[in-house]
């Protein structure tokens, strides 16, 4: 479904992604972590088009992504979707709606049938409740359900996250875990990145850790807890314990 093979990518001459080879099967969940600036974020960017990469072929449904145009098919939330100023005019449901632009075109206005699914969505999210408030007026967490909605919106086929996890609090990240279950049972590929490694053990089928290279997949032979353990620490730590090359310790 999603093919990257030998991906290499630099900024300048700061190289942050080295040969990656990745495949993501339909129904699977790839769960991805990695410490900061291990190039998870921009790994996202490169399988959605934002950003080109130096050398290396990535393909989604079989096309190559330059080639690619079925973009309402890919529901994305990226990791500052909650940076709403408190100015920010719209409402919860205006936001979700507008989600559905990217199957009707900027400038087409919305039916009865973008208004039931931006509904539908929002009950998805446990929202509905809230659809009239000011996106600004909610909390980070509740911000963050409204951006899955607006994502779920056009019912993508590929559901890619960046950090979905962050400000949301220990009981809202049960139900998070939950919605996406549900979103797994239905058939959604997911592409999640997080922080938190259990967290995402309860959902992934494929659990990768990077950091500039992919330093494990998968893991089904080894300590799942240390291998992933072993990827949220920082390049710093590794010094510190005097293992900066042991990133996978079979
Ligand atoms: N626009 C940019 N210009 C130059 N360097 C960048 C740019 N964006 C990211 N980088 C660098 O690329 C590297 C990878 O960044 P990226 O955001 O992909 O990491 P990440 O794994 O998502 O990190 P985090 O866990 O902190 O979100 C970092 O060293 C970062 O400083």
């Amino acid at each position: 479904m999603i093919e990257l093979t030998d991906v290499h990518f630099t900024y300048g001459c700061h190289p942050v992604l080295d040969g990656i080879s990745l495949h993501v099967c339909e129904g699977e969940v790839v769960g991805i972590t990695g410490p900061n600036g291990a190039g998870k974020s921009t790994l996202l960017h490169i399988i959605l088009g934002l950003i080109k990469p130096q050398s290396g072929e990535i393909k989604i449904f079989g096309v190559p992504v330059n080639k690619f145009k079925a973009w309402h098919s890919i529901g994305y939330v990226s990791q500052k979707a909650t940076l709403f100023n408190r100015s920010y005019p719209a409402t919860v449901f205006e936001v979700v709606l507008s989600g559905r632009a990217a199957l009707r075109g900027m400038f087409r206005f919305f039916s009865r049938e973008d208004k039931r699914c931006a509904e539908y969505a929002l009950d998805r999210v446990n929202m509905l409740s809230l659809r009239n408030s000011p996106i600004s007026e909610l909390s980070g967490g509740q911000q963050q359900r409204v951006m899955i909605a607006r994502a779920l919106v056009v019912q993508p086929r590929v559901l890619i996250m960046d950090e979905p996890t962050n400000g949301v609090d220990a009981a809202n990240l049960a139900g998070l875990a939950q919605l996406l279950k549900n979103l797994r049972d239905d058939g959604v590929t997911m592409m999640l990145v997080s922080h938190e490694p259990e967290w995402l053990s309860s959902l992934a089928s494929k659990r990768v850790c990077l950091d500039r290279r992919i330093c494990s997949c998968n893991c089904h032979n080894y300590s799942n807890a240390l291998r992933w353990r072993d990827c949220m620490m920082s390049r710093e730590e590794k010094f510190s314990l005097g293992c900066a090359d042991g990133l996978v310790r079979g």
